[in-house]
């Protein structure tokens, strides 16, 4: 008998291993939900899945964010003019999951969770086919308000690990990382950025050696050189404010050639 597809963080951990398996670096796009509309959120999840993602990264809009800059600011204020919230991106998820393949993050800041009811949202997120999930205002100590239901429904926890964190900080996130562990690769918030930063090999080396998951490089990456450098000490990368101006702009093309560094020749 053949077993059914079930979504969660070993759907998300597996396809990870078996893209970096194949000498394949991950690359994962972040969006905003609704960017364009909900009824847009399908259509870009599958374009971004079939152009190569290995799981997409979903921002729910909010309208106090902390760590977003300018370009996922401004996308986040389209999408809650279109009236775009966690409820609506939950319910189509619910109904049309199953027409994307890539594994999906969600990655929204606790208030929207906590409007929602914790319980009632892990049950939904669940039901919709959640693969993981990145709330970047939660410290690690208040973790324990949403990490047991999390765990019992099956969906991955990802830690986020600054610059400035202290080294038993950064090596205690990195072992309980589940998916990936998300390593902030710039002091700041997210935006395209000219260079990417230097001499971050030691701090990757930590972070593997201590990690059960990979190990991916995020903020401020939006060329491909930078992809390319980023892969030379990752085991990938996560791409935002960048994926959003080429959406904005219908330029696949672009996306593509971003993506083309993590792929072995
Ligand atoms: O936009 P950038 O610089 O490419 O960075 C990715 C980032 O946008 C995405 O992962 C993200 C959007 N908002 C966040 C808040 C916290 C952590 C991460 C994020």
């Amino acid at each position: 008998m053949s077993k059914t597809l079930t979504y969660g963080r070993e759907y998300l951990e597996t396809t990870l291993n078996h893209t970096i398996k194949k000498e394949n670096k991950a690359f994962i796009p972040y969006i905003m939900a609704g960017d364009g509309g909900i009824n847009q959120l399908i259509p870009t999840l599958k374009q971004l899945s079939e152009a190569g993602a290995s799981a997409i990264e979903l921002g729910i809009p909010f309208s106090d964010p902390v760590a977003d800059g300018p370009t996922i600011q401004e996308a986040g204020k389209r999408a809650l003019k279109e009236n775009v919230s966690l409820r609506s991106v939950l319910e189509v998820l619910k109904s049309s999951r199953q027409q994307v393949s890539a594994p999906i993050i969600f990655m929204t800041y606790i208030n929207p969770i906590f409007k929602y009811g914790i319980n009632q949202f892990v049950k939904d997120a669940q039901i919709a086919g959640v693969d993981g999930l990145i709330i970047p205002d939660l410290p690690l100590e208040q973790q324990h308000i949403i990490s047991d239901q999390l765990s019992e429904a099956g969906i991955a926890l990802i830690q986020l690990v600054s610059l400035t964190s202290s080294k038993e900080r950064i090596q205690e996130l990195a072992e309980i990382s589940q998916g990936f562990t998300y390593a902030i690769t710039v002091n700041g918030i997210t935006g395209t950025r000219n260079e990417v930063s230097q001499n971050l090999t030691d701090h990757f080396q930590q972070l593997k050696t201590h990690s059960n998951v990979p190990v991916l490089a995020g903020f401020g990456i939006s060329r491909p050189e930078h992809v390319q450098q980023m892969c030379e000490i990752a085991d990938g990368v996560i791409v935002g404010s960048k994926i959003i101006d080429l959406l904005q702009d219908d330029d696949i093309n672009s996306i593509k050639r971003l993506i083309e560094p993590t792929r072995s020749k």
